[in-house]
């Protein structure tokens, strides 16, 4: 397809990570390559977000997800970016109402990779196991009660390097984003099915002021339906929860091409506690991962409940 070319450059606003300017230049390729436009037609707008600027203390405790996107929002706003490319595992739930979600690039190896030993039972005992994420801290303390987690932050190339050094035996890293940095021999993946991944871990998203129409037509073109509905389904289970970054959650979807289906595990942050359930159904259907929730939730006990503000 061929469309005319922007009156001017679009302005597409992302991290300054080096994950997220390769992601910004898959979103910027295939918006290209869907329109036959050249390079140029989409300009890449760098930022500093708050969560790359303050790398001492958890995430959780400084303010959130919203640290990731904070900067960017104000732009859309602003109108100093058209859209913003973000991972939207690292997206909140709730976003500003005039933004929309127009397009989700098809999802990426959704598992999570071991780096350090071979597999988790391989893990020698009383190892510590580097990671700021409550979801890998809680399924590693469920399988591997006899480890100790350390708060493990900054970048994928920092934390590689904090292994290096020795501050921690072992890490896990999405496989979604080493292969986008080229760091494909590394570590060992998990079985998603034994391993449950973050919701919409290795999926990109692309986000744009919904009155914007031209945007949303152009975004249509590279939107992946079947990446969609599962971004869209895993971020209603985490709204219904009542998930934040304190909580662990870990979800994995599953398609026959028409049924979705997704198995969910909430966790108590030392992963003493688990609780899985799973709901089959339309790909649109908005109300069953709220249904979905709400089971695990009522099944949940208090040492998980705490965490999570779903009823
Ligand atoms: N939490 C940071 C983050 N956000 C997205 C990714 C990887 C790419 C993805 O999952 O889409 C990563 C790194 C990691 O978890 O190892």
């Amino acid at each position: 397809m061929t469309s005319p070319l922007p009156e001017r450059p679009l302005k597409l606003g992302t991290r300054r990570s080096p994950l997220a300017m390769a992601q910004a230049c898959e979103a910027r390729a295939r918006l290209c390559n869907a329109h036959g436009w050249p390079e140029s037609a989409v300009e890449l707008v760098p930022v500093t977000a708050s969560g790359d600027r303050i790398q001492d203390r958890p995430l959780a405790d400084i303010g959130g997800k919203a640290l990731w996107t904070k900067e960017l929002d104000a732009w859309l706003i602003s109108g100093e970016i058209d859209f913003a490319v973000h991972s939207m595992k690292d997206v909140e739930t709730v976003r500003p109402e005039q933004f929309i979600i127009a397009a989700v690039l098809p999802r990426a190896d959704v598992r999570d990779v071991l780096v350090g030993a071979a597999s988790i039972h391989a893990i020698p005992p009383g190892a510590r196991v580097g990671t700021s994420a409550p979801r890998r801290a809680a399924l590693m303390l469920h399988a591997r009660p006899d480890l100790t987690i350390v708060g493990f932050r900054g970048n994928v190339a920092t934390r590689l390097a904090k292994l290096q050094t020795g501050e921690a035996d072992v890490t896990l890293l999405a496989a979604a984003g080493l292969e986008r940095l080229g760091e494909t021999g590394v570590g060992h993946p998990l079985s998603e099915h034994e391993w449950l991944p973050a919701p919409a871990q290795g999926a990109i998203g692309i986000e744009c002021l919904s009155s914007r129409d031209d945007l949303r037509h152009w975004l249509s073109a590279i939107d992946d339906t079947p990446s969609h509905d599962a971004i869209r389904a895993e971020r209603a289970l985490l709204l219904a929860l009542g998930g934040n970054c304190h909580s662990p959650i870990a979800v994995l979807t599953t398609t026959d091409g028409t049924t979705l289906t997704l198995r969910a595990a909430i966790y108590s942050p030392d992963g003493a506690e688990r609780v899985e359930d799973s709901e089959s159904f339309a790909p649109r259907n908005a109300d069953a991962p709220a249904r979905l929730a709400h089971r695990l939730l009522e099944a949940a006990p208090e040492a998980i409940r705490v965490h999570f503000s779903g009823t």
